[in-house]
């Protein structure tokens, strides 16, 4: 790997050097060749692997933790930063570079009480879901790999220590700007330092003068928008959007208890922590522009409160417009700029999802449905997932009348087959892979993540992985134990 330094040079106030504590026994649990041909890699080596697994120095590494506090779960935190991540530097690839973390590398200055490490189960969780909503076209940081070993960590029961070795456009969190803010009594100084920077390198078109300062926090506020519209569309459930885990060029960022929905539920809660439901499918909307009020906050030394509360109310007109998209998307609804269509297909989607919800459907597989849906024959594979056919039917009614005419059904159906996935991350799913991992057996791992590599082709051979969850799976809660 071929290293730049930017971050580790330019904000020297921003982080604190540490090595990390390494791994004994390390070994490959798994390896994205899709992330790896990012940084221009081939194939994991005995080296590498010592490296990654911080047991060896990799040349042209700087080793740092980040500082950065945040909202949890609507409390402030002053200070926070990097407990079990340790950053080595913007690796250069083909296309770019990539910031190289190693999470569960041990203990730094800011592990508080934690020991730094992630264990086998929170690594493979990682790495899968990284790649999974990747491949479904969902912004998000990348996973190399991740690295397993025999050093036992105490969790709830004994478990073993893992590194997922994450791949990030950038590690800058809203908790950044929170930190430079506050720490600082609201001082300008050290939020303009953080602010030209990350324009610098992430939003290189821009300047850093009053009205690049504008418009950046306009292109936070609509990467943010589109985020989450895209976690909405796909049932994606994040968990835990404290601002500490809201990267600044909008991607999914740290993955702990999320989940994928099975059945269709708007207050669906993933995490065991979260028992009011405060991060709940359905509010991440609602959250994602309360987080970004956060941010606003900590930038009015640069940006005026006029222009910051201007960009704000952008916020839910582009979710809406993304949102819409995508679900119009996945329905095949015509594309329209037409503003009177606007709250009509808003209203149909809403009463499709409802009835998902009453009739308590799979999100992702009635969805899946569309690709061999002929929208004008009476029956339908669609139509028979519904017990409620008289409710189904009168959807139908309006959805044909919206639809018109489709002159090529055969295209229109390949059209929803490449919007509505097969395969997505269910827990269940992670479960089973994780276990055998545990054993000894990485096989089922291997091939959760080749199915979830093409989540919109048809596999016969993963037949049993775009199933509804056995009872014991169905909406499973994770804990923050991670
Ligand atoms: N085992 C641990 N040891 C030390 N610090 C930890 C540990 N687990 C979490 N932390 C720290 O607690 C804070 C909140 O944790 P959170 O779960 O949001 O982040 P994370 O999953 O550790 O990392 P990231 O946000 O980089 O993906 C972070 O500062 C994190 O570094
Ligand atoms: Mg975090």
């Amino acid at each position: 790997m071929h290293f730049k330094q930017d971050f580790f040079e330019q904000l020297p106030d921003f982080y604190e050097a540490v090595m990390p504590s390494g791994l004994p026994s390390p070994h490959w649990l798994a390896w994205s060749d899709d992330a790896a041909s990012m940084l221009g890699l081939t194939q994991p080596n005995e080296q590498l692997l010592q490296q990654l697994a911080g047991n060896q120095r990799m040349p042209g590494a700087t080793y740092y933790a980040q500082i950065y506090s945040g909202h949890q779960f609507g409390g402030y935190s002053p200070q926070l930063g990097d407990g079990r991540s340790i950053i080595l530097g913007e690796a250069a690839g083909p296309q770019g570079y990539w910031d190289v973390a190693l999470k569960g590398a041990g203990p730094t200055p800011f592990s508080r009480h934690g020991d730094g490490r992630a264990v086998t189960r929170s690594a493979i969780r990682e790495f899968l879901v990284s790649e999974a909503l990747f491949h479904l076209g969902v912004p998000t940081t990348r996973a190399l790999a991740v690295i397993g070993s025999e050093l036992p960590v105490w969790r709830e029961t004994l478990e073993k220590g893992a590194i997922t070795v994450r791949l990030a456009r950038s590690h800058i969190r809203f908790g950044h700007f929170e930190h430079s803010y506050y720490s600082t009594g609201g001082s300008a100084e050290r939020v303009k330092r953080l602010a030209d920077f990350t324009i610098r390198q992430h939003f290189p078109h821009l300047d850093c003068d009053a009205a690049g300062y504008r418009q950046w926090f306009v292109e936070v506020v609509e990467a943010t928008a589109r985020l989450i519209a895209s976690w909405q569309a796909i049932g994606f459930a994040h968990g835990v959007m404290n601002t500490d885990n809201m990267s600044i060029v909008g991607d999914s960022f740290d993955f702990g208890p999320f989940a994928f929905l099975d059945t269709f539920k708007e207050d669906f809660i993933c995490n065991h922590s979260d028992p009011e439901g405060r991060y709940a499918f359905g509010q991440q909307p609602g959250i994602g522009l309360w987080n970004l009020q956060c941010l606003a906050q900590a930038l009015t030394p640069i940006i005026s409160s006029d222009v910051l509360l201007a960009a704000l109310r952008c916020y839910q007109p582009m979710l809406v417009k993304h949102y819409l998209q995508l679900m119009r998307q996945k329905l095949g609804l015509p594309a329209t700029e037409d503003e009177t269509r606007l709250s009509d297909d808003l209203a149909l989607i809403g009463a499709f999802t409802t009835m998902l919800e009453q009739q308590g459907l799979d999100y992702t597989l009635t969805l899946r449905h569309f690709a061999a849906l002929d929208p004008s024959a009476t029956h339908s594979t669609l139509r028979d997932q519904f017990v409620d056919t008289a409710a189904f039917d009168h959807w139908l009614a309006q959805y044909r009348q919206r639809l018109g005419t489709i002159p090529d059904i055969g295209l229109w159906q390949e059209q929803r087959r490449q919007q509505n996935p097969q395969y997505i991350l269910r827990n269940y799913l992670a479960q089973q892979a994780i276990a055998a991992a545990e054993q000894g057996d990485t096989e089922p791992l291997q091939r959760l993540y080749q199915a979830l590599r093409t989540p919109y082709d048809t596999h016969a051979e993963f037949t049993d992985l775009a199933c509804r969850p056995p009872a014991w799976g169905e909406g499973l809660i994770m804990s923050c134990s991670s």
